[in-house]
C-alpha cells in the first residue's frame, strides 16, 4: 500500500497561492496590505494576531504568502516558545540574521499561541513580546481564542485580524477541487452534506471527505452513513484524533476540560486507535499503552475505593500521558474505528442482562454474593451441566431459574 494514500488531503492540497485561500475575503486584503506595509519599510505594526475558529486558513495564508513573496519561512512551534531561554537561544538568531541566499525576505510564524503557556512556563510570553519588538522581520501569530486573558499583553503587541468560518459556498467549491484532482466522482448532495456537517471548518470537511472516499472512486448518497454514525461519534472521533495528533500534552490535556467527556469511552477508543495512529514505531505504542494502563488502573482504583481525587491523574495518563510516548511517527491519515470490544458488548447486551439477572436471584436464593454465586457455585453446576443435563436443569429450576434463562448460565 503506497504510504502516498496516508498523506492527509488536508496538508496534501494546502493552498500554495494566496487566491488558494478561500474566504475572508477582508482578512486577506488586511494581512495582505500589512505585509506589503513591511515591503515598503514601514510596517504599521510588527506582529499581527490572526484569530478565529479551526481550519478556516489562518495558517494557510502565511505559507501562501511566503510562498508567493518568496520569503523563507520560520515557524517556531508552540513547544519552543514555552521558556525564555527557549526562544532566545532558538529564535532570536532568526528574527536577527539576514534571510538565506534565494529568499528575499523572511517571515517569522508562531502558530496556535493560545494552546502554548500553561502556569508553569516561564517568561516564555515576556520572551515573545520581546521576539515582535526586536525582530527585523514580520512575526505571525495564530490563535483560536484571542480573548484569553493569558494573551492580554500579547494582544496589545499585535495588530487583530479576524479570520471567520468558511462559508457552505466556498467549502464546497474547494471539495469539488480535491475531488476532481483525486479522481473521486462525488454527487453535489454529497458535498453539500459534508459541507453542513463541517460547520465552516475546512479542514473538517476536507477530512470527512477523505474518510467517505477511502477505498471508493464514485460517493454517492449511501455512502454518507458513514457520516450519519460519524456525526453520532463526531465528538469522540475529534477527541481521539486531538489526543493522538497533540504536538504538546497541554494540547492532548485540553480534551478533559470537555463538559461532555466520557472518560471511560475515551479509554476504549484510544486502545482501539493507538495502533492504527502509531505504526510502525513499536516504541511510541508501547509507550502509550503503558500510559493507557495505568490509567485504567487509577480509574478502577477510585471507582473501588472510591478515591476521586485519583480521577485528574487518570485523565493525565490517557491523554498528556498517550500523547507522550516517545518515538510518534508524523501524522498520517487514519481512519479511526470503533471500539471492537464495546461492539461485542453490545451485540450480546440481553444475553449479559439475562445472565446477571439470573445470578443475582440464584445467589438470593442461596444466601450468597453474586460473585460468590458465579466462583463457587456455577463451575459446579456447569460440571453437572457436561455430564448430565438434566439433573443441572433441575438444579437450576430449583434456584428459581427458568428453562430459557438455565441457557445462559450454563453457556456464558
Ligand atoms: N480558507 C481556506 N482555503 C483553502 N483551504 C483551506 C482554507 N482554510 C482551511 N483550509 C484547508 O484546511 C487545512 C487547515 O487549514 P489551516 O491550517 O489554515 O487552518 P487554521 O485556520 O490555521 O486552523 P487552526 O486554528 O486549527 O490551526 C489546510 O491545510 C487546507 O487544506
Amino acid at each position: 500500500m503506497s504510504s502516498a494514500r496516508f498523506i492527509p488531503w488536508a496538508e496534501k492540497y494546502r493552498p500554495r497561492r494566496i487566491q488558494d485561500v478561500v474566504g475572508n475575503e477582508e482578512a486577506k486584503k488586511e494581512y495582505v496590505a500589512w505585509l506589503n506595509s513591511w515591503i515598503r519599510g514601514k510596517p504599521s505594526h510588527k506582529a499581527v494576531l490572526l484569530y478565529g475558529p479551526p481550519g478556516c486558513g489562518k495558517t494557510s495564508i502565511v505559507y501562501a504568502t511566503a510562498s508567493e513573496y518568496n520569503w523563507e519561512l520560520i515557524e517556531i512551534n508552540a513547544s519552543d516558545v514555552r521558556s525564555r531561554e527557549a526562544i532566545q537561544s532558538r529564535v532570536f538568531p532568526a528574527i536577527q540574521t539576514g534571510s538565506i541566499y534565494g529568499y528575499s525576505g523572511k517571515i517569522i510564524l508562531i502558530d496556535e499561541v493560545d494552546g502554548v503557556w500553561t502556569r508553569e512556563d516561564v517568561g516564555g510570553m515576556d520572551a515573545i513580546i520581546e521576539l515582535i519588538s526586536k525582530s527585523r522581520y514580520p512575526v505571525v501569530l495564530t490563535a483560536n481564542d484571542p480573548w484569553d486573558p493569558k494573551l492580554k499583553d500579547l494582544r496589545e503587541a499585535c495588530k487583530l485580524i479576524e479570520f471567520k468560518k468558511i462559508g457552505k459556498r466556498d467549502v464546497i467549491r474547494v471539495l469539488e477541487d480535491i475531488c476532481s484532482r483525486e479522481g473521486v466522482h462525488c454527487d453535489r448532495d454529497v458535498l453539500s452534506a459534508i459541507a453542513d456537517n463541517a460547520k465552516g471548518d475546512l479542514r473538517a470537511a476536507i477530512n470527512d471527505l477523505q474518510t467517505i472516499a477511502m477505498g471508493r472512486k464514485t460517493i454517492s448518497l449511501a455512502d454518507l452513513q458513514i457520516l450519519g454514525e460519524r456525526a453520532e461519534q463526531e465528538n469522540m472521533f475529534e477527541v481521539v484524533r486531538t489526543v493522538l495528533t497533540a504536538k504538546t500534552p497541554e494540547q492532548a490535556l485540553s480534551v478533559t476540560r470537555l463538559p461532555s467527556l466520557d472518560y471511560e469511552m475515551l479509554i476504549q477508543w484510544l486502545s482501539e486507535n493507538i495502533v492504527a495512529q502509531y505504526t510502525p514505531s513499536y516504541r511510541a505504542i508501547a509507550d502509550a499503552y503503558d500510559a493507557l494502563s495505568m490509567a485504567d488502573i487509577y480509574l478502577s482504583r477510585m471507582k473501588r475505593e472510591q478515591i476521586w481525587a485519583l480521577l485528574p491523574y487518570a485523565l493525565e495518563l490517557m491523554t498528556a500521558g498517550v500523547a507522550s510516548a516517545r518515538e510518534r511517527p508524523p501524522f498520517k491519515f487514519v481512519k479511526y474505528s470503533f471500539p471492537e470490544k464495546l461492539r461485542i458488548l453490545s451485540r450480546i447486551k440481553t444475553k449479559r442482562e439475562k445472565f446477571v439477572e439470573a445470578t443475582r436471584n440464584a445467589a438470593r436464593l442461596l444466601h450468597v454474593s453474586t460473585s460468590t454465586f458465579r466462583t463457587e457455585f456455577l463451575p459446579y453446576i456447569r460440571l453437572i451441566n457436561s455430564y448430565n443435563p438434566e439433573q443441572a436443569r433441575r438444579i437450576l429450576a430449583s434456584l428459581g431459574i427458568n428453562e430459557e434463562t438455565a441457557k445462559y448460565i450454563l453457556e456464558t
